[in-house]
């Protein structure tokens, strides 16, 4: 039987009346990369964050993979790294400082940075392409080389699991390719990844997906998984065709159809 990284038992986060998760139940597999995937305001990153503990909630998060022994902040932070939307780093922290602070769990308080840290950073600076330009302040830098120094910043911490949202935000293609290559190695070593995608032809080649609308898990299966296929064209309103092209799976958009393209016409130009 396959272990499980993560179980959500019921979940649920409200702001004010407004419920945003609702009762959410789901066991993530170690040793798999899972994507989340639905439509703009489906409650993804919600989910990736009560599932992070970075948001109040009700119900329970278990990672069982935590050892009994482990029960401090700092431990779990060295099991679970995080990759947000949007992460804001001081604007004049050099892209190497920017990937060392991925190994502050590792650190005793107010412990300079040793060996292994700077050998952890060096390696996934390197992973990310990031490496030739670590001297570099954070500030300058485009908006696909910003995520990559904070896509170092997560992998540099070496955690069992890993949670990212939109990681490839601003990512050109090779550098999506070298994320995914990235992922494939992370879970060729037993660890566990977990990212919401919109690029739902990337996220198709996961191992696992969970489909997501208004604040509910509609369907989880494997990416290969027909029913996984319908579930999508489903949640997409039937906007996206799910297709086989080179052994692979795609996520074709679909144009309106002919009676929403003349309505969409006649609102855009009234
Ligand atoms: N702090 C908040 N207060 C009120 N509503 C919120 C708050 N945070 C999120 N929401 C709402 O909860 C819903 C889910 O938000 P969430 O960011 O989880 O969606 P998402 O599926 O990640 O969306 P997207 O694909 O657009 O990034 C949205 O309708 C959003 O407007």
């Amino acid at each position: 039987m396959k272990k499980i990284a993560i179980r959500a038992h019921s979940v649920s986060v409200s702001a004010g009346k407004h419920l945003i998760l609702d009762g959410v139940s789901l066991d993530l597999h170690a040793g798999c990369w899972t994507s989340i995937v639905g439509p703009n305001g489906a409650g993804k990153s919600t989910l990736l964050r009560a599932l992070a503990g970075l948001v109040p909630h009700a119900g329970r998060v278990d990672l069982p993979g935590l050892p009994a022994h482990a029960t401090t902040a700092r431990d779990r932070a060295r099991h679970l790294a995080w990759l947000g939307q949007s992460e804001g780093s001081p604007d004049d922290l050099s892209v190497y400082d920017v990937a060392l602070l991925g190994r502050l769990p590792h650190r005793a308080w107010l412990a300079p940075p040793g060996p292994a840290d700077h050998a952890a950073a060096e390696q996934a600076l390197r992973a990310t392409g990031a490496w030739d330009w670590r001297a570099r302040p954070i500030g300058q830098l485009s908006g696909g080389e910003r995520q990559r120094a904070l896509l170092a910043r997560a992998l540099a911490v070496q955690a069992d699991v890993l949670l990212m949202d939109e990681p490839l935000a601003n990512l050109d293609p090779p550098h999506q390719a070298d994320w995914l290559a990235t992922v494939r190695a992370l879970v060729g070593q037993g660890r566990t990844v977990v990212s919401v995608l919109h690029e739902i032809s990337i996220a198709l080649q996961a191992d696992a997906m969970v489909v997501m609308a208004g604040g509910r898990v509609l369907h989880q299966g494997a990416c290969a998984d027909a029913a996984t296929h319908r579930a999508l064209e489903n949640v997409f309103d039937h906007r996206v065709a799910v297709r086989q092209f080179d052994g692979q799976w795609l996520a074709l958009p679909k144009p309106p159809s002919n009676d929403v393209r003349k309505t969409a016409y006649q609102v855009g130009t009234a």
